[in-house]
């Protein structure tokens, strides 16, 4: 199939945005762990991180064959390209109520025009640059590297909720991690029940 979603009346794609190192990442995992929620794997030009795997991270391309996907939406973010496939999403909503995705918010602003209320938008916030900074190290990320992202004007951007998204998302201050987990557990039930 070339695009398109096909996606019953009960399912939602769960948008996890915000900054980079505001956890995106570690929710995702969460609602893997914790409600066996799949990940859309996306694709990306950038070169994987020590750890991390094509097929489960991302699905790491080249330029050439970032050019053949089909894709809902891309986007260039700190010089690499990011992009989710039609395939990618059907794959993960094929046999469950819910997925979840990890976007930049140009990439969540996409997903709210396209799938409306079927997407549940979270934004994740940290105030502190500091401790987002020290964060990316703690995950074994470059100094250089994160010094570099922070002064992207991508991170700049997504450090705060874009006027598109206003309304139309829940934003979690991401600093304990028990009260991040209880807000997850308060949106998925609400889901569920909806
Ligand atoms: N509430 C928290 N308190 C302390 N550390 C946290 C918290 N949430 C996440 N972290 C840690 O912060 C680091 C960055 O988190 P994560 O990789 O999930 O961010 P991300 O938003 O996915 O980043 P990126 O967009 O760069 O991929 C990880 O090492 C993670 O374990
Ligand atoms: N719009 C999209 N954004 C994406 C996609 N896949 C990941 N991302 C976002 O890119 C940045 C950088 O990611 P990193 O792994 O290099 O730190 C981050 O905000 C991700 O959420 C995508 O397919 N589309």
């Amino acid at each position: 199939m070339k695009g398109g979603i096909k996606m019953r009346e009960n399912q939602r794609v769960i948008v996890l945005t915000g900054a980079a190192g505001t956890g995106k990442t570690t929710v995702q995992n969460y609602l893997k762990q914790a409600y066996q929620i799949p990940s859309i794997i996306t694709h990306t030009t950038r070169s994987a991180r020590t750890g991390e795997q094509s097929g489960v991270d991302y699905y790491f391309e080249n330029k050439a064959s970032f050019d053949q996907l089909h894709l809902l939406e891309s986007v260039q973010y700190a010089d690499n390209r990011y992009g989710s496939s039609w395939e990618g999403i059907n794959k993960a909503l094929q046999e469950h109520q819910f997925a979840s995705i990890v976007l930049d918010t140009a990439g969540a602003i996409t997903y709210q025009k396209q799938l409306g209320e079927k997407a549940k938008i979270i934004f994740l916030a940290v105030d502190n640059q500091c401790e987002i900074k020290t964060r990316m190290l703690k995950r074994g990320d470059r100094l250089a590297d994160v010094e570099k992202r922070m002064q992207s004007k991508e991170v700049n951007r997504d450090l705060n909720l874009p006027s598109e998204l206003q309304g139309h998302a829940t934003i979690i201050e991401n600093e304990n991690w028990q009260k991040t987990k209880q807000s997850i557990d308060q949106i998925i039930k609400k889901l569920s029940n909806d």
